[in-house]
């Protein structure tokens, strides 16, 4: 929008301009001022035209030789009369006699009569007629034949002639006259008189009409102005010397037929006129000006001035477009548009005169031709250096405002201009260091660090290019402050690709570089302790792998893991979790040499890497001194923390060879040590592998195994001693495995909670028994009570209480009869958050029993505090009830401790009829195990219910 509005502008000027300078040209073309050249142009134009002169036009030239021979003049009239009588006597046919014959002839009475009667004889005689000015200030006068030869002549024509402004005759007026321009001019005259039939009409340029209405009577009227086309210099026409006609001594046919003009040609008399063709030095006699016109007439050569508005009309057209060219081509074009504009106009001018006879005056169009090249080379000139300028300011605000220094130097490096950005970097007053050298004040390094000084300047002019300093590079000012810099040099060359100076521009990077460096540690390094992360080690790992293979020598990785970790968080918060953390960390660091690399992985996770081991003992001794280092309790605010850890040891190149292998296999390794009982250490041996990808193939297999329907639940009754019937099942998940056949739980349930499958699968345990535990109240037992296994992470996950309500209410089966069993160990891990949970299960009604009851050293006291309904006996102490005196007593205290609560005892793993009759002789409420029967599928349930 904005460029179509700034194109228009500029076209708007450009035409604007261009319309001015014609109006210009119009003016001037419409006034005098340039008449001189246009005459002067016409006269070179014509200059170069020549043509033979007619063959019918004679003259009679009374020349030198005829004064000689017939006398001084004037001559008697009876002369005059001779020759028209010799000129009749030759058959001519017109004759223009160009002497005046204002007054009778005194001398000689009759002369008069006699030419008189010569002209009446002839009758195609034509005489002049003057306009003369008898005293200065007087009207013009027309001065006419005596009355007695102007009734004897055939016709009167005037020779009247006016001069252009430079004294130079070039046209005539076809008729003039005194009040009005009735007299035709000798030429015209003649012309009549040879063809008197002929239809005429007179050509050139009409008078203009005056201001008055009615012309004056006394004034001179000129009309039909004609240029001439001379034939020549004088002396092209046909002249006989007057004497000879005289005489009678030309040859006979001179005459015949021809326009014979009579006039004065001898110096001193003749009425000559100054012509184009004759010079001012060299003038044309009257009578041969006459017959220039007689012979332009006749061969209807005359010229005329091109009418006064299309001289107007072609001078616009050539100066509108040539001047609209001119503003719109480029500056080379502005030559050739202006000369080809000039010829264009000189050969308009040129071709109208040579196929139209007419004039066009071209001065002022050429002169304002001329004139716009270099008025637009001027305008263009002025926009070039307002464009300059401005140019130079912008680069002024420029270099004034961006964030860069700037500095510019001549060839030899003396400064010649720099921005405020570069005098502050410099720390130099504003001017001080102008044409200074600015020597070797930048400073690079070099690959061990150390700095040393570079001319920049003198870099650039060698290299004749762009040189940029290394990075980091140095300035070091004056001052002595020091900046870390990105710089760069280049050479300025001139229009001869001479390099006339420098321009150096460098910008202060040192909080960038601070900044960058920041964010590289925090990237490489764990924000809470600071130690190096796990991304920082693979890379110090990969160089240290090949600096050991370089020198042969083995290093170790030590996978840390503290024990029990997120008790403390739990219990103490995580702020005090992060403290403990922090501790870890120092004396972790505390551990090692300065060349061992410490890093935490994440959470409660760290690796040690130790290089250059000549003997794995290092390893050990260095393991060791971790736990025992970690042996001492750590102040975490007012607590006091026990911590332990587990360390899992690889090492290069016995468990592995590159970085990820070490990685994976130091972290097995510390996965065996926790298996092993925690706080301890172990080596990575390549069974652990195998065992990991076993667990990684159950893993894989587990995650599609509920998916696929491989899992099922077989029951396993429960008896009532006292009733001797059976109450309830417990449901115990089994998956069969399309390979492997049916895998106990013990092998799958721990994987299921550590990857977080039990949760999906431990509800499908649940909706699945509890529609199964409906089905066979429907049908065989209205009051069977289903017992359903709770994992730690189940009981652990939010929103649990209302999934089991969920499905209750989704199959129907009433709460009291779905039995929980939470394992003693899970509840004695987080006492007060058990007890809450346990509460919400039993506000929905479903009863809760403590499975494996007896290995969990589950206090008396917490146990009050736990809201169930049932201890179950774990099948250890009903293992060797009957021969262990300890577990009898046990199994003994743990039913009374149960009743005196309140509570119901079932005791599993019963398998045989002593360990039943035991149980019910120290009442035992209820019991389970093989000796009822074993874990069965659905199917088979039935038939021991009924
Ligand atoms: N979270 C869940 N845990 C479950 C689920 N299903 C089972 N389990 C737990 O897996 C453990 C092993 O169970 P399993 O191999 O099924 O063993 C049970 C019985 O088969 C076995 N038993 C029963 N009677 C006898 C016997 O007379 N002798 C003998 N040697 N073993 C016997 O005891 C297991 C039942 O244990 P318990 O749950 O403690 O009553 C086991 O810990 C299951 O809890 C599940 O869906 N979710």
């Amino acid at each position: 929008m904005i460029a179509t509005f700034k194109a228009r502008s500029v076209w708007s000027r450009r035409v604007l301009v261009s319309l001015l300078l014609t109006a210009a040209a119009l003016l001037l073309s419409d006034s005098n001022l340039l008449y001189r050249w246009d005459l002067f142009l016409y006269d070179w134009n014509r200059m170069a035209w020549s043509r033979a002169p007619a063959e019918d036009i004679v003259i009679v030239a009374i020349d030198e030789q005829s004064l000689r021979e017939i006398g001084r003049w004037p001559w008697s009239r009876r002369i005059h009369a001779q020759l028209i009588r010799q000129l009749s006597a030759a058959e001519a046919m017109v004759i223009g006699l160009n002497i005046v014959f204002a007054e009778p002839e005194t001398t000689d009475p009759g002369a008069d009569a006699e030419l008189a009667s010569a002209l009446a004889a002839n009758g195609r005689v034509v005489l002049p007629l003057l306009n003369e000015q008898h005293r200065l200030g007087e009207e013009l006068r027309e001065t006419l034949p005596i009355a007695l030869l102007q009734a004897a002549a055939a016709g009167i024509g005037h020779v009247d002639v006016e001069l252009d402004l430079d004294g130079i005759a070039r046209s005539i007026f076809l008729k003039a006259g005194l009040g009005t321009s009735r007299w035709p001019t000798l030429a015209l005259a003649m012309l009549e008189l040879g063809d008197p039939a002929a239809e005429r009409a007179l050509p050139g340029e009409r008078a203009r009409p005056t201001a008055s209405a009615s012309p004056s009577p006394d004034a001179w009227h000129r009309d039909y102005r004609i240029l001439i086309p001379f034939v020549g210099p004088p002396g092209r026409f046909q002249h006989f010397s007057y004497r000879d006609v005289l005489y009678g001594e030309f040859p006979p046919a001179s005459f015949r037929g021809k326009f014979v003009l009579v006039g004065a040609t001898a110096s001193g008399m003749a009425d000559a006129l100054p012509t184009p063709v004759s010079g001012l030095s060299r003038l044309m006699p009257g009578v041969e000006y006459n017959a220039n016109v007689l012979d332009a007439l006749r061969q209807s050569l005359t010229i005329q001035a091109l009418p006064a508005h299309w001289t107007l009309l072609l001078t616009g057209v050539l100066v509108f477009f040539p001047m609209l060219l001119h503003s719109a081509c480029p500056a080379r074009w502005t030559l050739p548009v202006a000369v080809l504009s000039l010829l264009l106009t000189l050969i308009s001018s040129f071709v109208l005169l040579y196929t139209r006879q007419l004039w066009f005056p071209p001065a002022a169009t050429l002169l304002v031709q001329g004139l716009g090249c270099p008025l637009w080379s001027w305008q263009r000139l002025l926009l070039l250096i307002r464009s300059l300028f401005e140019q130079e300011v912008r680069a002024q605000v420029t270099l004034h405002s961006i964030g860069d220094a700037v500095i510019t130097t001549d060839a030899h490096g003396a400064v010649q201009y720099l921005n405020p950005v570069a005098e502050s970097l410099l720390g130099a007053e504003p001017g001080a260091l102008r044409g200074q050298k600015l020597g070797s004040m930048f400073e690079v390094a070099d690959e061990q660090g150390r700095y040393r000084s570079v001319n920049l300047v003198a870099l650039c002019l060698e290299a004749g290019a762009l040189v940029r300093l290394p990075e980091p590079s140095i300035l070091r000012n004056d001052a002595g402050e020091e900046y870390a810099i990105r710089a760069s040099a280049a050479p300025i060359h001139d229009r001869q690709m001479r390099v006339v100076g420098v321009v150096i521009a460098f910008s202060n990077i040192t909080e960038t570089r601070r900044l960058t460096e920041q964010m590289r540690y925090q990237a490489d390094h764990d924000a809470l302790t600071h130690l190096p992360n796990l991304g920082l080690l693979r890379d110090r790992l990969k160089h240290a792998i090949a600096r050991a293979r370089r020198s042969g020598q083995s290093l170790a990785l030590l996978f840390v893991d503290l024990d029990q970790f997120k008790k403390i968080n739990e219990g103490l918060g995580h702020s005090a979790g992060d403290a403990l953390l922090r501790a870890v960390a120092d004396r972790l660091l505390l551990c090692g040499r300065r060349d061992d690399t410490i890093v935490r992985v994440g959470g409660d996770e760290f690796i040690c890497m130790l290089e250059d081991l000549r003997q794995e003992d290092r390893v050990v001794d260095f393991a060791h001194k971790l736990l025992r280092m970690l042996e001492t309790p750590f102040q975490i605010g007012n607590n006091e923390c026990v911590v332990t850890a587990s360390i899992g040891i690889c090492l290069f190149p016995k468990d592995g060879g590159d970085v990820e292998t070490l990685l994976r296999n130091a972290d097995t390794a510390m996965y065996r040590a926790k298996e092993s009982g925690r706080n301890n250490i172990q080596f990575y041996a390549h069974d652990m592998h195998l065992r990991s990808l076993e667990r990684l193939n159950m893993e894989q297999g587990l995650r599609h195994a509920l998916a696929r329907q491989e899992l099922e639940i077989h029951y396993q009754p429960q008896m009532d001693l006292r009733r001797d019937r059976i109450i309830g099942v417990e449901a115990l998940l089994r998956w069969r495995h399309p390979q492997r056949g049916l895998i106990s739980p013990l092998d799958f349930i721990p994987l299921a909670e550590e990857t977080g499958l039990i949760e999906s699968i431990g509800e499908w345990v649940l909706r699945t028994a509890c529609q199964q535990a409906k089905a066979w109240q429907q049908k065989h037992r209205p009051t069977l009570r289903m017992a359903v296994n709770l994992s730690p992470r189940q009981f652990l996950r939010p929103g649990m209480v209302s999934m089991i309500a969920g499905i209750l209410q989704e199959t129907g089966l009433e709460p009291r009869y779905l039995d929980l069993e939470i394992t003693e160990s899970l509840l004695m891990k987080d006492v007060q958050g058990s007890i809450m949970t346990m509460h919400a299960l039993k506000a929905i009604g479903v009863r809760l029993s403590i499975d494996d009851f007896g290995t969990g050293y589950s206090s008396l006291n917490y146990l009050k505090q736990f809201p169930i309904d049932q201890l179950k006996i774990d099948k250890s102490f009903v293992h060797d009830l009957v021969v262990g005196k300890e577990d009898a007593s046990i199994t003994l205290a743990i039913i009374a401790m149960a009743h005196s609560m309140s509570l119901t005892v079932i005791a599993e793993g019963v398998e045989s009829e002593a360990q039943k009759t035991f149980l019910r002789a120290n009442h035992c409420d209820e019991i389970q195990g093989y000796h009822l029967s074993r874990p069965l599928p659905a199917d088979e349930i039935p038939a021991l219910l009924n």
